[in-house]
């Protein structure tokens, strides 16, 4: 499973790797300039595999990641391109590395005149402003930029209403570099190919915050490890494709508490197999508790998707604690799970006997319902049970302030950005400005996990923190939920960690509204259960 590092987190590994491996950080440029041409290499060479004729513009800042593009400069050179480079402040005030690497270029005048070399700040020169270029690359800021703003702390939950959010300034870009990235981008609208490296400047390597403008790369080729803010908020739009630089950083020194990516590998190796010819109840014990039936609403559907996610996904014994008017209903949905009625008793030992519960797809919202939520999440029974707790078992848990008094030790909570307001009171527009901060504070501070459902979905659960890149837009209806809740329910009981249970739904489900999105438009929860089948297939038999 490939590591995801926040900026500080990348810090530290370059940091690591120059103190314990004794690497010098020119010798990490040199690998990033190098390893970057083949990759664009890979992708562009001609015939004879080179870059011939190909007209390049490098826009270098005076970091790290102005390094990393004169370095690049002079493989391309080598590999037959031609190219112009603009750095974008004196060389005096380069960084000692990038200085360096410039005087090497430099060498190249005397050689070649494929290589021109600018210096500008504000204004670019016109014979750059008017030829046109098969790329663009973006060496201006890397990892190096962050935004200072601090998301709020969670310590402010309790009663009071979400607050409502209001940017604090972030430090916006000088002028200089702002005029970069809009040239970087006119150069892109006139058609030239945009490759950043690194980071698309501007985008905050951790949250992918854009306060200022940024580049919007077609290809981000990211050094060492993957960075968080490529996945996240608008870093997502402006990477365009992903393509990842191995510059020799080792994998041992990412931090192990840093975030990974699911992914078909990871689903494939944990993925609970049915052995042939074992007993039912040896494959999963799984109780739902869901569903609600008036004479006004019902919301029985809730029920029967997330238990027939939970059957499809292969749990061998699926009972759902729903009312007894909706039993008629639950038989001819789901003719394979037991029922039970919604009655505490029977629910309190049901809860014995199962190896995972979830609670919440349907309840209700009504006092009487909310009452039956924080009862059943306050039995002994379920403190140490795997648990999946989703929808208006959110909502009560929200309105009735139980967050801080839940004693549920391996429970997982599954909220979309909203229900997540509710529970931290915290706004929504804050959370989705610094999704990762908010999910890995919570898990700090609470003893079960989070499921923070979105582009991408993230987890963290028994110490372990993913981040689920596998889901379509087309997943954001009504229904899907439920799936996702049947689906982390079934897995867990059958063996799988919650923390596990949660990255390995969350991918398939990605994967199956994916699957069901080829053949239809708009994509229904129940689509997505139909999917399953060919996911499990392809999952079991990889082409
Ligand atoms: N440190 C290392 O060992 C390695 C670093 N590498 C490269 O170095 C980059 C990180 O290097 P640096 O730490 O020098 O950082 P960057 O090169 O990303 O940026 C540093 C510059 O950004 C400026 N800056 C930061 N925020 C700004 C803002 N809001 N407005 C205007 N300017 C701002 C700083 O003043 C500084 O001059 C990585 O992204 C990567 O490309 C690679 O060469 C591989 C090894
Ligand atoms: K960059």
């Amino acid at each position: 499973m490939q590591s995801v590092l926040t900026a500080e987190e990348m810090r530290e590994a370059d940091y690591e790797s120059v103190i314990k491996l004794r690497v010098t950080e020119r010798q990490l440029m040199e690998l990033a300039g190098k390893e970057a041409c083949n990759i664009l290499l890979e992708k562009f060479a001609d015939a004879d595999g080179k870059l011939a004729g190909k007209r390049f513009l490098i826009v270098s800042g005076k970091g790290n990641n102005g390094g990393d593009g004169i370095v690049l400069a002079r493989h391309l050179i080598n590999a037959g391109a031609t190219v112009d480079l603009i750095h974008l402040c004196e060389e005096s005030q380069l960084k000692p590395d990038g200085a360096a690497t410039l005087k090497t270029l430099k060498q190249y005048l005397i050689h070649t005149d494929k290589i021109r070399v600018f210096e500008a700040d504000e204004f670019f020169p016109e014979v750059v402003l008017k030829t046109r270029y098969d790329f663009a690359v973006d060496a201006v800021l890397g990892t190096g930029y962050r935004s200072a703003k601090q998301p709020k702390s969670l310590t402010q939950t309790g009663v009071e209403p979400p607050q409502k959010f209001e940017a604090e300034p972030r430090p916006a870009l000088s002028e200089v570099i702002k005029n970069a990235v809009l040239f970087i981008n006119a150069k892109k609208k006139e058609g030239a190919y945009v490759v950043a490296l690194d980071m698309p400047t501007g985008t905050d390597g951790t949250s992918g915050a854009v306060p200022d403008v940024a580049v919007e790369a077609d290809l981000t080729i990211t050094l060492a490890f993957l960075k968080t803010g490529l996945f996240l908020g608008e870093g997502r739009r402006h990477a365009g494709e992903i393509a990842l630089a191995d510059i020799s950083i080792p994998d041992f020194l990412a931090k192990p508490s840093a975030c990974k990516l699911t992914d078909e590998n990871f689903v494939r190796r944990i993925l609970p197999e049915r052995a042939a010819g074992s007993a039912k109840h040896q494959n999963g014990k799984v109780l739902i508790v869901a569903g609600s039936q008036g004479a006004a609403q019902s919301m029985m559907g809730a029920a029967i998707m997330s238990v027939r996610a939970a059957l499809a996904s292969g749990a061998g014994y699926v009972c759902a604690a729903v009312p007894e008017s909706a039993f008629n209903l639950m038989h001819q949905a789901a003719p394979e799970a037991i029922l039970i009625s919604q009655d505490m008793t029977q629910i309190a030992e049901k809860i014995e006997w199962a190896d995972a519960v979830a609670v919440g797809c349907g309840l209700g919202r009504s006092p009487e319902q909310m009452n039956f939520a924080a009862k059943l999440l306050s039995l002994p029974a379920l403190q140490k049970k795997k648990t999946i707790i989703d929808a208006d078992a959110l909502f009560a848990i929200a309105e009735l302030s139980l967050l801080d008094s839940l004693q549920l030790s391996d429970a997982i909570l599954t909220p979309h950005v909203k229900e997540l307001e509710r529970l931290i009171r915290i706004s929504a527009q804050e959370i989705e400005s610094e999704r990762l901060f908010y999910v890995k504070e919570f898990a700090k501070r609470y003893a079960f996990g989070l499921l923070l459902k979105g582009s991408p979905t993230l987890i963290a659960a028994n110490e372990k923190l993913f981040l689920c890149n596998s889901g379509t837009a087309a997943l954001a209806t009504a229904g899907t939920g439920d799936v996702l809740s049947g689906l982390i329910v079934s897995f867990a009981a059958q063996g799988l960690s919650t923390a596990d249970a949660a990255a390995a739904a969350a991918y398939i489900h990605g994967l199956a509204g994916s699957f069901a999105g080829k053949s239809v438009n708009r994509i229904s929860a129940t689509d997505v259960i139909n999917s399953l089948v060919p996911v499990f297939n392809y999952l079991e038999n990889p082409a």
